[in-house]
């Protein structure tokens, strides 16, 4: 077993350090791993200000330029098509599919109705032929730029499930799962100038099986001066996790999944009741559901009990997979908060014994 790397954000440090630690994974992406990148924590105890940023699901649109407080979406926006705008040799197919799971369920955030208006519709998790797991019908959307990848995100978080309780006044009630695909046709790095890679014609069915292609060396960030290999040691080449390999057309097609959780939360303190204590059941018992498979999977049983809640069934291949997971835990340092903050704690410790993750900490400011 492999320790992974702890890193504690205090209440002072800005939404730009915690993304330099972020960065790295956006790098592995395009070099062609699955990745996924979850906050978790107790209700009001920051995932979304860390994920999106503040007051995000006002906005029609986030910023596509990140600044301030802007938080890890769309800064691995920005990052994303900067670092795709820098090699040529790529012509890629970026899509983006929003996803909730709300209530046990999972709601397609980009769906339209029969009237194409915008409306969350209900979908099944169900496995793929190559054995993994997708969501039937999804929508998913080609995007070719930051500004049309947050516009998305803004659309999707109008439709995201929100609750005042008396915790949080805009509390989310739903798990948010954002996943980006990034297709590109599998071929050796070429200088820029030389003739590009045709683009895919579609976006493809993802293939997770393994490859043995070495990794090349990592640039710096200009925006940062780190390079943008991944944190060592996440579940890297030392512990086996491979790229995904190309699929008999060629093609590659990696996920990067951005999950805001719902928060835990005690029905006692946040006050809820009739539908929404409804849903606070759902999201305690989902992330229970979490925290056994992470279990399951640090102590390498047999048995990971995925099919426990459509969350878990969700991301099952993030978690259970070939993907670089990596967990943010988001405490609120209130005293009154101390049971949630070490039950918190104890699910990124659980994490961190799965030998792929690399949680990180973060202080309420
Ligand atoms: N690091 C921070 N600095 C400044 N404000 C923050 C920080 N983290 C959170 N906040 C603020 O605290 C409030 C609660 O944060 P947020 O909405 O992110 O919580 P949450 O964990 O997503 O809650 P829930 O699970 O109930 O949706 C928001 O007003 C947010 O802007």
């Amino acid at each position: 077993m492999f320790p992974s790397p702890l890193r504690v954000y205090g209440p002072a440090e800005s939404q730009r350090v915690v993304f330099e630690d972020v960065c790295p994974l956006l790098t592995s992406f395009l070099d062609g791993y699955n990745v996924c990148i979850m906050a978790y924590g107790q209700t009001g105890s920051g995932k979304s200000f860390t994920m999106l940023g503040p007051r995000c699901q006002e906005e029609p649109a986030l910023l596509s330029e990140p600044r301030g407080d802007a938080g890890i979406i769309p800064r691995a926006a920005a990052e994303l098509f900067r670092l795709l705008s820098e090699d040529a040799s790529r012509s890629p197919e970026v899509g983006v599919s929003i996803a909730e799971v709300y209530n046990n369920g999972v709601v397609d955030l980009l769906a339209n109705d029969s009237c194409r208006v915008a409306s969350g519709v209900k979908r099944q998790v169900l496995p793929t032929q190559q054995g993994k797991k997708a969501v039937r019908g999804l929508t998913y959307r080609p995007v070719h730029s930051a500004a049309q990848f947050l516009t998305l995100v803004g659309r999707g978080l109008q439709l995201r499930a929100k609750q005042p309780t008396a915790v949080h006044a805009e509390s989310s009630r739903s798990h948010l799962v954002v996943t980006v695909t990034l297709a590109t046709v599998a071929s050796p790095r070429r200088p820029s100038g030389l003739p590009s890679t045709p683009a895919p014609a579609a976006a493809p069915q993802s293939d997770w099986s393994a490859s043995t292609e070495p990794c090349q060396p990592a640039p710096r960030s200009p925006a940062t001066g780190r390079r943008q290999s991944p944190p060592v040691p996440l579940r890297t080449r030392a512990h086996g996790l491979r790229r995904v390999a190309p699929d008999p057309l060629g093609q590659v097609c990696a996920t990067l999944q951005l999950v805001d959780l719902a928060g835990s939360e005690c029905a006692g303190v946040s006050g809820v009741t009739g539908s929404a204590l409804r849903e606070t059941s759902c999201i305690n018992r989902s992330l229970a559901a979490l925290s056994d498979v992470l279990g399951a999977l640090a102590e390498g049983r047999g048995h990971i009990p995925y099919r426990n809640s459509r969350l878990t069934h969700l991301l099952q291949d993030a978690l259970g997979g070939d993907a670089k997971l990596q967990v943010i835990v988001c405490v609120s340092p209130g005293q009154r908060h101390v049971a949630e903050t070490l039950q918190s704690l104890g699910f990124g410790a659980r994490a961190r014994q799965v030998e792929r993750s690399c949680p990180a900490a973060r202080k309420l400011r």
